[in-house]
């Protein structure tokens, strides 16, 4: 089996918030635990709502904030903070609004080029120019695009432009933070197709960050589901969407449009509020909001199980194993 490219073992971030004169900060567990590896040509897509962790997973793995536990590797080697310099240019990010990702007063070219400028003194003005326009083709678009500036594009066209700029220094790993969600539903098929045609050619290893549960069907391999900054659910994207065993993993996807409608039928509404990741319930942190609670989740928490398909669930759905 290929080796992955990246791993990440009980990868943690907390943040101290709320502190004051005479006030103690409190502890916010953003991210709690997280294992998951990345392969060359496969795609790990995290799913949950809003404020369950996504972006500072994104933080970490981009090597924009250390972990407050855990470890990360990168192609066998432990990514400690002395190396990020070296390491960044294998770890590149696109981000889901393609208009505050671009300098407006760049042109395309340089916007390209830009990369290369900072990260390769050993190119030329002229390699860095034949890689742009490389580039620019690779994402789709035309030679005479070069000369232009962002306004000028629609928002898919500078989507394409900000992976374009993501690909510029060969990274291995891309972590796409909602890369499709500020866009115009029938644009957003086609920004996907690429980034589909692009791991193949590449043989990227993604990182799919999405909120949406219809999005990450068209492209994941493998899914988590989080919630308040752990992993509730983990397997193929077969199995996830297939036999959800969470029933948090089972309620994201009944209220997705494109589920099966005889799915959609039974759509589940989730009761009541995302606890506040500062006050995380004892026990099961969905116990609050689940309609299958027990005395047990409330006192006990549920690990995640072992094995491919995996549920931090002491009743699990459609007969998965129990925690
Ligand atoms: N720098 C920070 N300081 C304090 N708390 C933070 C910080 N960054 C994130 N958090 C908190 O950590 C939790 C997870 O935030 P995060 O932005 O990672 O979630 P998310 O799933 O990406 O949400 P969204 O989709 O809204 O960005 C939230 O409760 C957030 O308020």
């Amino acid at each position: 089996m290929t080796a992955p490219v990246m791993t990440a073992t009980a990868l943690e971030r907390h943040y101290e918030v709320g502190g004051g004169l005479f006030r103690k900060p409190r502890t916010l567990k953003a991210v709690g635990g997280l294992d998951f590896a990345l392969y060359p040509g496969k795609t790990l897509a995290v799913v949950g709502e809003s404020g369950c962790g996504k972006s500072t997973l994104a933080r970490m793995v981009t090597m924009i904030e250390d972990p407050t536990a855990g470890s990360l590797t990168l192609d066998g080697k432990p990514v400690v903070r002395e190396d990020w310099a070296s390491l960044r240019k294998s770890v590149q990010i696109v981000f889901q609004d393609p208009y505050g990702s671009l300098n407006p007063r760049q042109r395309i070219g340089a916007i390209l080029e830009e990369p290369l400028k900072i990260n390769r003194p050993d190119m030329s003005s002229k390699e860095r120019t034949a890689k742009a326009r490389e580039m620019l083709g690779l994402v789709g678009l035309r030679p005479e695009h070069f000369d232009r500036y962002p306004h000028m594009f629609s928002g898919g066209q500078r989507q394409r432009i900000a992976i374009a700029r993501a690909l510029m220094l060969d990274p291995k790993v891309l972590v796409l933070d909602e890369p499709v969600s500020a866009l115009d539903l029938s644009i957003q098929s086609s920004v996907l197709n690429l980034l589909v045609d692009l791991q193949e050619r590449l043989q990227l290893a993604y990182l799919f960050i999405s909120h949406d549960l219809s999005v990450v069907r068209h492209v994941a391999d493998e899914v988590i589901v989080m919630y308040l900054g752990r992993a509730v659910e983990r397997g193929s994207r077969e199995d996830v969407f297939g036999t959800p065993f969470h029933p948090y993993a089972k309620a994201l996807l009944s209220a997705t449009p494109q589920a099966d409608p005889r799915a959609a039928k039974e759509r589940i509404k989730l009761e009541g509020e995302l606890p506040s990741p500062l006050a995380i319930p004892d026990g099961c942190p969905f116990a609050p909001r689940c309609w299958k609670v027990q005395d047990k989740c409330r006192s006990e928490r549920p690990e995640l199980t072992q094995g491919h398909h995996a549920a931090a669930c002491f009743f699990p759905e459609n007969g998965g194993t129990p925690a």
